[in-house]
């Protein structure tokens, strides 16, 4: 299975490829091969980190390179909040300041997953439209 690139719209995505590689990240605007390595698993940052962290922590674009030939498979744990939660969520104000204002508005969890659903993936990434 390939995957376009995209940024996880969760907060964190704990991976497990198997020993057919294929995940890469952009890197300095470079395609980066993850290559596997026997019981690792990968992070992944996500755009809902990102925002609540106020950039602290950026969110990575990832792309699955597919083999024709070869099959592959991969374990994804997304994690988050519900889905269908209510709950607002914006940067920590903790991390904020004068000079670290909000970037970002907060938003319903459902809203936010309902805005990703209807968006697909288009290769823009969700945060814009939370951007302040
Ligand atoms: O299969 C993989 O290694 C990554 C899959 C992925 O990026 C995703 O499900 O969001
Ligand atoms: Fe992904």
């Amino acid at each position: 299975m390939g995957a376009m690139q995209h940024s996880d719209g969760d907060f964190i995505t704990v991976l497990l490829q198997d020993e057919i590689g294929g995940l890469q990240v952009l890197h300095q605007n470079q395609w980066v091969n993850v290559p596997p390595i026997p019981g690792a698993l990968i992070v992944n940052i996500g755009d809902f980190l990102q925002l609540m962290s106020n950039d602290k922590y950026i969110s990575v674009e990832h792309r699955v390179i597919a083999n024709k030939d070869v099959s592959r498979m991969s374990v994804a744990c997304f994690f988050g909040d519900n889905v269908q939660s209510s709950k607002l969520y914006g940067p920590i104000t903790e991390l904020l300041s004068e000079d670290n204002p909000p970037k970002y508005r907060a938003t319903a969890v459902k809203d936010y997953w309902s805005y990703i659903r209807d968006k697909g993936l288009d290769g823009t990434s969700a945060l814009l439209r939370y951007k302040i």
